[in-house]
């Protein structure tokens, strides 16, 4: 098997006294989407800020293509080709899609002071990428990003990281916030960013999402990899119990083990707990 472009091993990250990650071992390979599912505060944010140079994890090593590696810094990370797209795409509503996809890489024409912005050709780009990723309606580099819809967005941030030579992107929920026919071209784009042999990290909680694109799933609990599995190894039923109902166990299982802990030993009586906090 070829190496993983990226390998996470035995991360832990605190914030003060707050463990958030603990012992998380993760690899994503070339040409695979490694989906990172959890429910709201599980750590999944923290995970892609270890992994995109935001923050240093407490220990534990990030290795890769097999290289031990220190990210001292966002840029760090997009120097080997991580790159990361959050929800809305991180792009600028008042820019045109030309300049808007070379933001901070401006291809200038023209020469000492008169040196300008090629808009020409960075629209010609800008299209040309938003094309190949299927965005067939958008022909004109020069219209707003404002008046793009949230998908198109999404394509034109994915296209750019693709374009600037990423090998690893991470989309933090990219289908949270589009409807069902937006979602699934934003899923189309996912597999086609894999097919160039791009290793995808997918963030969300749609679990109809990660089973459609996804080669190799995490799901997170409390900052701990509760279930590590490959595509087709578990039904989407067991995935959605365990996302709905790791949380609330793990909270059963402390409550339990204080009572225990306070109580010489003795299991709890009926009664004897905290009320259930749970409507569900
Ligand atoms: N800088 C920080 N300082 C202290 N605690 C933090 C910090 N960042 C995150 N946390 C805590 O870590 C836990 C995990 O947060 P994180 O944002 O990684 O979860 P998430 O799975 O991305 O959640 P969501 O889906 O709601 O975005 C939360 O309890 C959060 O409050």
């Amino acid at each position: 098997m070829t190496q993983p472009l990226l390998k996470l091993i035995d991360i832990n990250k605190s914030f003060g006294t707050t463990d958030v990650l603990t012992d998380i071992n993760l690899e994503v390979f070339p040409g695979e989407v490694l989906c990172l599912l959890g429910d709201n505060g599980a750590g999944k944010s923290t995970v892609i800020k270890v992994l995109s140079g935001f923050h240093e994890p407490t220990s534990g090593q990030v290795e890769v293509n097999g290289e031990p590696t220190v990210f001292k810094s966002p840029r760090d990370a997009s120097e080997v080709g991580i790159a990361t797209v959050h929800q809305f795409g991180g792009t600028f509503p008042l820019m045109t899609i030309g300049r808007s996809f070379f933001v901070g890489a401006e291809p200038l024409k023209g020469w000492g002071p008169f040196k300008r912005l090629d808009t020409r050709f960075a629209g010609e780009v800008a299209v040309r990428e938003m094309q190949s990723l299927g965005i067939t309606r958008i022909t004109e580099g020069s219209r707003l990003v404002g008046g793009l819809s949230g998908g198109e967005r999404q394509a034109l941030a994915i296209g750019r990281a693709v374009y600037f030579g990423a090998n690893v992107l991470i989309l933090d929920e990219p289908t949270a916030a589009l409807g069902v026919k937006e979602a699934a071209h934003v899923l189309r784009i996912i597999m086609q960013a894999r097919q160039k042999g791009v290793a995808v990290i997918l963030v969300t909680h749609n679990v109809t999402h990660a089973m459609t694109v996804g080669d190799h799933f995490a799901v997170l609990i409390r900052g701990v990899i509760a279930d590590d599995f490959r595509k087709g190894e578990r039904t989407r039923e067991q995935i959605t119990d365990l996302m709905a109902g790791g949380e609330a166990m793990a909270e059963l299982e402390a409550e339990i083990e204080e009572y225990q802990r306070t109580h010489d030993g003795h299991v709890p009586a009926p009664g004897d707990l905290p009320a259930n906090k749970s409507t569900a």
